[in-house]
C-alpha cells in the first residue's frame, strides 16, 4: 500500500511502482473513469474497479483521503504500508501554487503575491467548510483521513500521529528522497534498478515563491498539525537510517545517483526537464494545473538504443498516461482535462 499523500514526490514514486508492478504482473487496486479514488470524498473499497468483496489485491497506490479500515479490506494482512512526507512549508507553497485557483476561497486575495497575502491573514482567507479548502490547511493531515483544522497543540493531533505510525511500515521524504528509495529497497528487498528514476511533476523554477523567514515561521504555525507528523516520521526516518548504517547507505545513495545520472544520459533529449510547450511527443506531456503550465516534462532522446526504449519510455511517462497504459479508464479525468484546457488556460 502507497499512500500517495499530494505534492510531496509522490507521482515520481508512483512510475517506480507501476514499472516495478507492471514487470512483475501484479495486481492493481485501481480507481474506476479517473486517477484518484473520487478524492476528497474518504476512501471506499467499493471505489476500486471491479471490486468484490473478498478480492486481494498487490498494490494500491492511488491518491485516495486514507481510511486505514477500508484500505485493509483489499490486501493482505503482512502487506506493507508505505507513504510518503515532505517539509509542510515546501508542500504548502506548491499546493497553493498549483490548487489556489481551484479555491474560491482565494479568488478574493488581491496583489501580485497571492501566498504572501494569504500568509500575513489566513483566518480572512480561509473557512474549514468552504470548496477546496482543505487544499489551503494541514493537506498531510486532510490525506490521511484526519482533520486538517486541528491546532498543533491539540492533544488530538499526537494521538491521530501515534495511530498512524501503527499503520505505516516505512514513511520517505521528498527531501531525503534517495536515503528513502533505498530504505524502500531494503524493505522490500528490491534491487538498484528497481528504484532508479526521473524527477517527474516539477514546477519551473519561475513558479516556485521563495518565501522570507517570517512568511516561513507563518507557514509552519498555520500548518502546524503537519509540522508535528513531520517531525515525527522524521525522527524515525533517521533512527531507520543509523539502524541500517550510515555508511552503507552513503554507498547505496553513490549508487543510485550513478545509475540514474547513466539513465538521464542514456534516454533524455538535452538532458534534462524542460516546459510544457517545448514537449514533442503528446505521450510525454504532463498534466498542467488550472490556469497555467508550469509542470516541466522531458523528451525522450530520438536515437535511443533500441535495448533501452522501453524502459526510458516507461521511465519519462506521466502518471495520467501511465495509467491509460495501464488499462485504467479516465474519461472523468479526461473530461475535465478537455474543459481545463478549452475553457480555462489563459
Ligand atoms: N525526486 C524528487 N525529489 C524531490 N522532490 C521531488 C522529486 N520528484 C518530484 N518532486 C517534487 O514533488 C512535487 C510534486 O509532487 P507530487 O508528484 O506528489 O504532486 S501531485 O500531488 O501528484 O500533483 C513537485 O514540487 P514543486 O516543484 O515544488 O511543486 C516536484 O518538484
Amino acid at each position: 500500500m502507497f499512500m500517495k499523500t499530494h505534492k510531496t514526490a509522490s507521482s515520481t514514486i508512483l512510475n517506480i511502482l507501476f514499472r516495478f508492478g507492471e514487470k512483475h504482473h501484479l495486481k492493481f487496486a485501481f480507481p474506476n473513469g479517473r486517477n484518484d479514488f473520487f478524492y476528497p470524498s474518504p476512501f471506499l473499497c467499493s471505489q476500486v474497479k471491479d471490486y468484490r468483496p473478498g478480492d486481494c489485491f498487490n498494490i494500491v497506490c492511488n491518491h485516495m483521503r486514507f481510511d486505514h479500515h477500508e484500505v485493509a479490506k483489499l490486501l493482505p494482512p503482512d502487506a506493507v504500508y508505505i507513504t510518503i512526507l515532505r517539509d509542510p512549508v515546501a508542500l504548502f507553497e506548491s499546493a497553493f501554487d498549483y490548487y489556489h485557483r481551484l479555491v474560491p476561497l482565494t479568488w478574493r486575495i488581491d496583489g501580485e503575491n497571492k501566498l504572501a497575502e494569504f500568509l500575513n491573514n489566513p483566518q480572512s482567507f480561509y473557512r474549514s467548510a468552504a470548496f477546496n479548502s482543505f487544499y489551503l490547511k494541514n493537506l498531510l493531515f486532510f490525506d490521511f483521513g484526519l482533520d486538517n483544522d486541528l491546532e498543533a497543540d491539540d492533544p488530538r493531533v499526537m494521538s491521530d500521529i501515534q495511530n498512524l505510525s501503527k499503520h505505516f511500515h516505512l514513511v520517505l521524504f521528498a527531501e531525503y528522497f534517495d536515503e528513502s528509495l533505498v530504505l524502500l529497497k531494503d524493505t522490500l528487498c528490491w534491487t538498484t534498478e528497481d528504484i532508479l528514476y526521473f524527477k517527474i511533476n516539477a514546477r519551473r523554477s519561475s513558479s516556485v515563491s521563495h518565501l522570507t523567514p517570517e512568511l516561513r515561521a507563518k507557514a509552519l504555525q498555520w500548518n502546524g498539525a503537519d509540522w508535528r507528523l513531520y517531525q515525527h516520521f522524521n525522527a524515525s526516518f533517521w533512527a531507520r537510517v543509523e539502524a541500517y548504517g550510515r555508511d552503507r547507505m552513503k554507498q547505496e545513495v553513490k549508487e543510485l545517483r550513478r545509475r540514474n545520472s547513466e539513465m538521464q544520459d542514456i534516454c533524455i533529449e538535452d538532458g534534462g526537464a524542460v516546459e510544457a510547450r517545448k514537449i514533442q511527443d503528446r505521450h510525454f506531456q504532463p498534466w498542467q494545473p488550472l490556469g497555467e503550465s508550469s509542470i516541466l516534462g522531458y523528451n525522450m532522446k530520438k536515437n535511443v538504443d533500441p535495448k533501452f526504449r522501453t524502459i526510458c519510455e516507461k521511465m519519462l511517462t506521466p502518471e495520467i498516461q501511465y495509467l491509460s497504459d495501464l488499462g485504467v479508464s479516465l474519461w472523468l479525468t479526461r473530461l475535465w482535462g478537455w474543459l481545463k484546457d478549452a475553457v480555462f488556460t489563459v
